[in-house]
């Protein structure tokens, strides 16, 4: 994939936030993020129907925006929406066997707390990796711990250029040490979803990663 979908990779739910999740998402697509994901999870998550019919309109409104969307976890939710791709952690389906069932065109992205799964993930495919969390996060119950740039860049220094986005506790102040230790974008739920302007939130974010080239379009 292109690294630089991952420039801003904007992560929601329709409890991320106290407004209208759609309102939210099309005010930071205006802003100009490149990559959306849904996660619908946790406290007061939508189920079934709801679930699946916020998910249309998030879909219908990125593709209105040419951003690609991608499912977080739930595999047959995504082949039933026509997602984009989909995100998956350690302890859900296995990219190897879910990318027997999905169109090759998808996007696949894992997730990696530490060197050894960010190196299976790629020996499986992984089309990116999600690195982290970075730094504390009040926005996933079950996070690990942080592990910090320093565990960014350990990770970047043994998986060569494959597409890297850190996640966990990023506010813009982080962007330009991440891509510093490795990072081709930034993944964040909070620092847009509850911005009081999510649109220019989200325009900062892209201006600061334009500024600097990612390090996946180096190694080109
Ligand atoms: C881009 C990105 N990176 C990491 C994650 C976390 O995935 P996971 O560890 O499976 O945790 P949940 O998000 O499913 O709670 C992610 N979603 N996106
Ligand atoms: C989904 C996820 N995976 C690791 S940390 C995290 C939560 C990121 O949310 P925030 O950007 O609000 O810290
Ligand atoms: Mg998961």
């Amino acid at each position: 994939m292109n690294p630089e979908l991952l420039q801003v990779y904007f992560i929601m739910g329709s409890n991320n936030t106290q407004r209208d999740p759609l309102i939210v998402l099309e005010d930071a697509l205006i802003g100009g993020i490149t990559l959306f994901q849904f996660r619908e999870k946790g406290k007061e998550a939508l189920t079934g129907k709801n679930k699946r019919n916020l998910a249309i309109e998030m879909k219908r409104l990125c593709h209105k925006y040419n951003v690609p969307f991608i499912i977080n976890d739930e595999v047959d939710l995504a082949l039933e929406v026509e997602a984009d791709g989909v995100h998956v952690g350690q302890d859900d389906e296995p990219l190897v066997d879910l990318k027997k069932r999905c169109p090759q065109d998808w996007i696949f992205g894992v997730s990696a707390t530490n060197e050894a799964e960010a190196y299976q993930a790629m020996q499986d495919g992984a089309d990116y990796i999600g690195v982290g969390p970075i730094y504390g996060t009040q926005t996933k119950e079950d996070a690990k711990q942080p592990i910090g740039e320093e565990g960014l860049a350990s990770i970047r220094s043994i998986v060569g250029g494959i597409p890297v986005v850190a996640i966990g506790g990023i506010k813009l102040s982080h962007v330009f040490r991440l891509r510093r230790a490795g990072a081709d974008g930034v993944s964040v739920i909070s620092a847009i979803s509850l911005a009081e302007k999510p649109t220019e939130t989200a325009e900062l974010f892209r201006k600061y990663a334009e500024f600097m080239p990612s390090y996946s379009k180096c190694m080109q």
